[in-house]
């Protein structure tokens, strides 16, 4: 596992000890992302609130997280992605809770899962959506957690980099894939991970998301016509003047 990551997930673990488990009364349906994708003629944007990353440092760190998520809802977003990490992303479930209010889109639980009592608190919080990091949980793991989400009717995306990472989430079946052109290794950002990624495993039925370093509309038609039905994009948006226009221009139209 990568060095960074492997920090993370091991600080991750001391984290969540102090995390109960909880009788959660399970009223509340989220929102589906997939039938958002699906039924989207254009490319959908998934953007993401991030105040900061281990990568790039602070990045907008005192953001009003609802005015930001509005933003990007007035620019059409599909759904909205909240970093939760504190240690390593100066996030909160706060910022979760303060998007899940603001908005009626999907919001996207973005931390490093490895624990059901991460998925209770998600729920409890107003997630409609999951991030699972192939990299961060071993086959069991994965599946569980998968299967565990799906019990509360959230939605998983599983993240991948490499193409044994790829095979591995294959095989548990998933609806929403996400590519991640990012190298925890080595905090290298090449688009071109998703395009040798999907010439390979592009037919697959499953919805692909290409995730960071999607800065211009180029960028969303490459990722078009590699395959992908999806965008992630944090830090474009966080430091966009009008985050909205820019929105706007990654909304490509679909092959
Ligand atoms: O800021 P960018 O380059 O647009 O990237 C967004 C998103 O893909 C990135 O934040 C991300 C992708 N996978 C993750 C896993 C954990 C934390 C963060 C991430």
């Amino acid at each position: 596992m990568a060095a960074i990551l492997e920090e993370i997930i091991s600080h991750k673990r001391i984290e969540i000890k102090s995390l109960d488990t909880q009788q959660i009364i399970r009223n509340r349906k989220p929102v589906s992302f997939r039938e958002r994708l699906e039924a989207s003629d254009t490319m959908a944007v998934i953007g993401e609130v991030k105040r900061a990353s281990p990568s790039r440092g602070d990045i907008n760190i005192n953001i009003k997280p609802e005015g930001q998520a509005a933003k990007y809802v007035s620019g059409g977003v599909d759904a909205i992605s909240v970093l939760t990490d504190k240690n390593y992303f100066k996030g909160s479930m706060r910022d979760l809770e303060a998007v899940k209010c603001a908005v009626g889109v999907p919001v996207l639980n973005k931390d490093f899962i490895i624990d059901e009592r991460q998925i209770d608190r998600a729920y409890l919080y107003g997630a409609d959506v999951i991030l699972l990091i192939v990299a961060a949980l071993d086959d069991a793991a994965l599946k569980r957690l998968y299967d565990y989400a799906g019990t509360y009717g959230l939605e998983s995306i599983v993240e991948v980099h490499t193409e044994a990472e790829m095979e591995r989430a294959l095989a548990i079946g998933p609806e929403l894939i996400g590519v991640n052109n990012r190298d925890l290794k080595t905090f290298e950002v090449d688009v071109a991970n998703t395009e040798r990624l999907l010439a390979k495993y592009g037919d697959a039925s499953t919805h692909f998301i290409a995730e960071s370093g999607i800065k211009t509309e180029a960028d969303a038609e490459r990722m078009r016509d590699a395959g992908a039905s999806a965008l992630l994009v944090g830090e474009t948006l966080m430091r966009a003047a009008q985050p909205d226009a820019t929105i706007r221009s990654l909304k490509v139209p679909r092959r």
